[in-house]
C-alpha cells in the first residue's frame, strides 16, 4: 500500500493562480477529503494528481515514486468523475471491463472477430468477465451488467464507475464529486457505501466533494481549501472543533458558527453587550477580532438568569433538533442556536431570553483570520 503526496504544488491559469503552495500528503490506505467552496482549486489538485494537468511548480508522489513528470496511464491511479464518464455505447459490464482490457489484451487482441482468433485472447476474456463480475457483486450491480448507461438510474450508474475504477486494482482512488448527481437520500446512503468499499479494499483515496457534511462523515483526514491556498488539514473533529482559520470554522458546520466582532480591552479580555465574554486573549489590547461558538455550544436562560440578552425571533422545528434564530439586545448581532426538541418547546417568538456560551467553546480570530489563543484556565462563559 502507498501513500500519496502533493508537495508544495502551484499551479496558474494565464495570470490567475489558482493553486498556492499547497502540501497534502495521504498515508498509506488514508481517506482524505479536499473540500472548499466552488472554484477553490480542489479539481485542479485532483487533476495535477491524476497527471491530466501539470504543476507549475512542485512534484506528485505515490509512495517513494516521484509521478511528477509521468503519463497518467503509468501512475496506477484510479479516478472517479463527477459525470462518471462512462462509455454509452457499451454496456455496464463491458464499461467496467475496458481497464483490464487495455491492460492484459494486446491492440489486435483487442479487435472485434480477428481478436478472438488470436492466441490466449478467450482465457484472458473469461479472466477479465471472472474479475468483472466479482467487482459487480461486491458493488451489487451483477445484475445490471448488460445495461447500458442510458438504461440505469443515476446511483446505478455511479457505482458502475466506481467499479471500472475498483476492477484496475490500483494503488490509489482519485474522486471527484462522485455523487454530487444523486438525490439526498441516495447520496447519504451511497457515501457510506463509499466509505465501506474503502475500508474493504484499504486504497489510499483522495475524494474532493464541496460538501462539508459529506468530507466530515466519510474522511480520515480533510483538507480545507479555500482560494487556491490550503487553510487547514486535520481530523473531523479538529477541523469542526479546533479550526485554524475563520475561513474554516465559517465554512464547516450547519448551520454556520455564530460570529460576533468585538475588540480587545486593556485586561486582554473581550465583552460583548458591555459583558466580559471571553479573556485571556493572547493579542495587545485594542486589536479587533472575532468571536466564534457553535449554534450547538448555546445555553438558553430565561430573562432573569445572567448572560447577554436577546430576542427570539424565529423557531424552527427540525425532528431531532430545534434551530432557534436569535437577536442580540441592543442590535449587537444575529445568532442560532442549535437545541434538543424539549428545551425548546418553552420558546416563543419574541420572547426575551438570555444567552451563555459553555466554557472552553469559544474561539477567537484575528483580523487576518487566523485563530488567537485563549489561555483555558481564564476562558468564561458569556454570563461571567
Ligand atoms: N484549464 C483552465 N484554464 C483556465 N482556468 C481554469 C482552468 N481550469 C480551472 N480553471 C479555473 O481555476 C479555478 C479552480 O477551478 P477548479 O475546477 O479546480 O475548482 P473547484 O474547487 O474544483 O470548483 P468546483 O467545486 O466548482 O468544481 C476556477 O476559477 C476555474 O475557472
Amino acid at each position: 500500500m502507498s501513500g500519496l503526496a502533493l508537495r508544495g504544488i502551484s499551479k496558474a491559469y494565464g495570470g490567475n493562480h489558482i493553486l498556492r503552495d499547497v502540501t497534502i500528503e495521504a498515508k498509506p490506505g488514508e481517506f482524505v477529503a479536499l473540500v472548499g467552496p466552488s472554484g477553490c482549486g480542489k479539481t485542479t489538485l485532483l487533476r495535477i494528481a491524476a497527471g491530466l494537468d501539470h504543476p507549475d511548480r512542485g512534484s506528485v508522489w505515490l509512495g517513494e515514486r516521484d509521478m511528477t513528470a509521468m503519463r497518467p496511464s503509468g501512475r496506477d491511479i484510479a479516478m472517479v468523475f463527477q459525470s462518471y464518464a462512462l462509455y454509452p455505447h457499451l454496456t455496464a459490464g463491458q464499461n467496467i471491463a475496458v481497464p483490464l482490457a487495455m491492460r492484459n489484451l494486446t491492440v489486435w487482441q483487442r479487435l472485434p472477430w480477428i481478436g478472438s482468433l488470436l492466441p490466449g485472447q478467450r482465457e484472458t476474456r473469461a479472466e477479465i468477465q471472472r474479475c468483472v463480475f466479482e467487482t459487480a457483486r461486491s458493488l451489487k450491480i451483477d445484475h445490471l451488467l448488460d445495461r447500458k448507461p442510458a438504461q440505469m438510474s443515476g446511483g446505478q450508474r455511479q457505482r458502475v464507475a466506481l467499479g471500472r475504477a475498483l476492477v484496475r486494482s490500483p494503488a490509489a482512488f482519485l474522486m471527484d464529486e462522485p455523487l454530487s448527481n444523486l438525490d439526498a437520500s441516495l447520496r447519504v446512503h451511497t457515501r457510506s457505501e463509499i466509505v465501506e468499499l474503502h475500508r474493504r479494499a484499504g486504497v489510499t483515496t483522495l475524494y474532493v466533494t464541496h460538501d462539508q457534511a459529506e468530507a466530515l462523515s466519510m474522511a480520515d483526514r480533510v483538507a480545507v481549501m479555500m482560494g487556491g491556498r490550503l487553510l487547514q488539514f486535520d481530523t473531523p473533529e479538529a477541523i469542526y472543533g479546533n479550526p485554524a482559520h475563520i475561513e474554516v470554522a465559517r465554512f464547516i458546520g450547519s448551520p454556520q458558527i455564530n460570529l460576533l466582532a468585538g475588540e480587545v480591552d486593556a485586561a486582554h479580555g473581550i465583552r460583548i453587550g458591555g459583558r466580559l465574554f471571553v479573556e485571556g486573549v493572547g493579542a495587545t489590547p485594542g486589536t479587533r477580532v472575532t468571536i466564534g461558538f457553535r449554534p450547538e455550544a448555546i445555553k438558553l436562560g430565561g430573562s432573569s438568569q445572567a448572560g447577554l440578552g436577546a430576542s427570539v425571533k424565529r423557531i424552527e422545528f427540525l425532528g431531532s433538533e430545534t434551530l432557534v434564530f436569535l437577536e442580540l439586545a441592543g442590535g449587537g448581532g444575529s445568532l442560532v442556536a442549535k437545541l434538543a426538541p424539549a428545551e425548546a418547546t418553552v420558546l416563543n417568538p419574541g420572547q426575551a431570553v438570555t444567552i451563555a456560551v459553555a466554557s472552553g467553546e469559544v474561539l477567537v480570530f484575528g483580523s487576518d483570520g487566523s485563530r488567537l489563543p485563549v489561555a483555558p484556565a481564564m476562558r468564561m462563559a458569556a454570563n461571567g
